[in-house]
């Protein structure tokens, strides 16, 4: 198995981006093989402030636990999940620091790869310790308009022993994993969701991300979809 750091896209910056950055290499290596690694997505203080949000809604008991399905068949089952979400708003001008950028890389995406790409739906989650995400794909082929996966991890300071880590499973052979990632604050993963089968290990610490999707407008005569 790869170890995750040799996927980094470019070499690690110190000072502000060059105003196509990152979000150049992440469409190049989307566009390639169809998933992107990208360390230092996010300013240190804007991940920090990210975490900070995180907690307090956490310290507000204001996170639901998270469910899988949509609509009619949305459920909660702690044999496959066991995280706890918030749905961003976008009111909130913290959140605007992450999703300010993923509108960019959103147009980014749209403007070399044609992809169409519609909005973007995200979620804080919080994995208490000894949590876990089950393998699985966030969408399966024709049955709904998640086109990209996306994950923003906000630990600090976390230890291969912490665990938690991303799982990545090669689209060819979903038995073979391709990589495991670590949590690591700052760490942005972008994925095609119809193709590729991941979990989340469980974690020896609380871990903090915010996973999203970018989607197509997939809207018939007779059904709006996404919802308003
Ligand atoms: O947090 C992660 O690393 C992945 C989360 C995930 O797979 C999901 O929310 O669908
Ligand atoms: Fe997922």
């Amino acid at each position: 198995m790869a170890q995750a750091s040799s996927l980094e896209l470019g070499t690690r910056r110190t000072g502000p981006p060059p105003p196509d950055e990152p979000y150049a290499a992440i469409v190049d290596a989307l566009a390639s093989q169809g998933y992107a690694v990208c360390h230092e997505f996010l300013p240190t203080a804007d991940v920090l402030a990210l975490l900070q949000h995180s907690q307090a809604l956490q310290a507000q008991q204001a996170l639901q636990r998270a469910g899988i399905g949509r609509g009619q068949d949305y459920q909660t089952n702690r044999f496959v999940r066991q995280d706890q979400i918030h749905w961003l708003q976008g009111t909130e001008a913290v959140e605007q620091r992450f999703l300010a950028p993923m509108a960019e890389l959103r147009l980014a995406i749209n403007r070399a790869l044609f992809m169409g790409l519609f909005d973007y739906e995200a979620h804080l989650a919080v994995y208490p310790e000894g949590a876990f995400y089950k393998k699985h794909i966030d969408a399966f082929q024709g049955r709904t308009n998640r086109r990209l996966s996306t994950v923003l991890y906000l630990n600090f300071d976390w230890q291969p022993a912490d665990g938690g880590a991303l799982r990545f499973y090669d689209p060819e052979q979903p038995e073979q994993a391709l990589f495991d990632l670590p949590p690591t604050a700052g760490t942005l993963v972008v994925f095609e969701s119809e193709r590729f089968w991941h979990e989340v290990l469980p974690a020896q610490r609380q871990r903090y991300s915010i996973a999203g999707w970018f989607r197509i407008n997939a809207s018939t005569g007779w059904r709006v979809d996404p919802p308003s």
